[in-house]
C-alpha cells in the first residue's frame, strides 16, 4: 500500500505498507487487516437499551439508543462482510448474584443495578441476571456462527473473562469499539485493552453514554486524548468495503 499522506499509526513495523485498510480517526488513522482486527459490540443488553430495562429503572435517558443499535446493526454487517471477528459482550451475573460480589466487593456498593434492587425488593433477581429478559441481546442485534459471545461480570471485559486469550489465539491487535455506556464498560474495556497493548479505536455514533450528555463528549475526549482512537461507522463501513473490493479486484 503507498504511503498515505496523512498521519498513521498501528502495530506493525512501517505499518502503512503492510497493512490493507487505513481506518480514518482521531487524532490519526489507524493501519489494520481485516485477520488482525475485531469488532467489540459491547453490552447490547435491554439492561442497556431498552424501555424498562436496567438502566431505565435506574433513573438514565435511554431514549436515544435505537439510532446507536441501527449504527451497530451497519458495523456488524460490514465486518461480518469483511472477515472481522465479531464479539458480542454480556454484563451480569447468576440469578443468585454470587458472581456479583456481596458486601466484601466495591461492585455490590457501585452497581446501580445492585442499589437498585436493594431498594426495589421486588426487582430483585431480574437485573443482568444471567436468563433473564434485562440480560439479553436487544432483538436486533443477534450472534451468528462464527461471532463469539463473551460474559463478562465487572464493566471491563478483560476481567475475569477469556478475552485477552481469545484475542491473542487469533493474533487480534486492533479492537473496534461499540456499544454501551460508553463511559463504562466501553472505556473501561477500551483502557485495559490500551494497558494490554491493544490499539483500541471507537465507532463514536455507536455508543452511547450513562448520565448526562457531556459524559459522552468527555469520555471520547478521553480516548482520543489518553487511550486510543475515535472514529464513526461510516469510516469504518467505506474503509471495510474499499479494502473489500479492492482484494477482490487483485485476487
Ligand atoms: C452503569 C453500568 C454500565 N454498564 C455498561 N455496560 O457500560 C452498569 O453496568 O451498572
Amino acid at each position: 500500500m503507498n504511503s498515505p499522506s496523512i498521519p498513521v499509526v498501528g502495530y506493525a513495523p512501517n505499518h502503512s505498507h503492510d497493512s490493507s485498510m487505513i481506518l480514518p480517526a482521531r487524532p490519526e488513522a489507524l493501519a489494520m487487516n481485516a485477520n488482525d482486527s475485531a469488532l467489540l459490540v459491547v453490552d447490547m443488553q435491554n439492561a442497556y437499551s431498552t424501555k424498562g430495562g436496567y438502566l431505565d429503572l435506574a433513573g438514565f435517558d435511554i431514549t436515544s439508543t435505537a439510532p446507536v443499535i441501527e449504527s451497530i446493526v451497519r458495523a456488524i454487517k460490514a465486518a461480518r462482510a469483511a472477515g472481522i471477528q465479531v464479539i458480542f459482550f454480556q454484563n451480569g451475573w447468576d440469578p443468585e448474584y454470587a458472581e456479583a460480589g456481596g458486601p466484601g466487593s466495591p461492585n455490590w456498593h457501585k452497581s446501580n443495578a445492585m442499589k437498585t434492587m436493594r431498594k426495589h425488593p421486588a426487582l430483585m433477581g431480574t437485573l443482568l441476571a444471567k436468563g433473564t429478559w434485562d440480560y439479553d441481546l436487544v432483538d436486533e442485534l443477534s450472534p451468528l456462527p462464527g461471532d463469539l459471545v463473551v460474559p463478562k461480570p465487572r464493566y471491563s471485559g478483560f476481567f475475569n473473562t477469556a478475552l485477552d486469550s481469545l484475542l491473542r489465539s487469533r493474533g487480534i491487535r486492533n479492537l473496534v469499539f461499540t456499544g454501551i455506556a460508553t463511559n463504562v464498560c466501553v472505556e473501561s474495556t477500551l483502557r485495559d485493552g490500551f494497558f494490554l497493548e491493544y490499539f483500541g479505536v471507537v465507532l463514536a455514533d455507536a455508543t452511547h453514554q450513562a448520565g448526562p450528555e457531556f459524559v459522552q463528549r468527555a469520555s471520547l475526549y478521553n480516548i482520543e486524548t489518553f487511550f486510543g482512537w475515535v472514529s464513526t461507522v461510516d469510516d469504518f463501513c467505506t474503509t471495510l468495503a474499499t479494502s473489500t473490493q479492492i482484494q477482490g479486484a487483485t485476487a
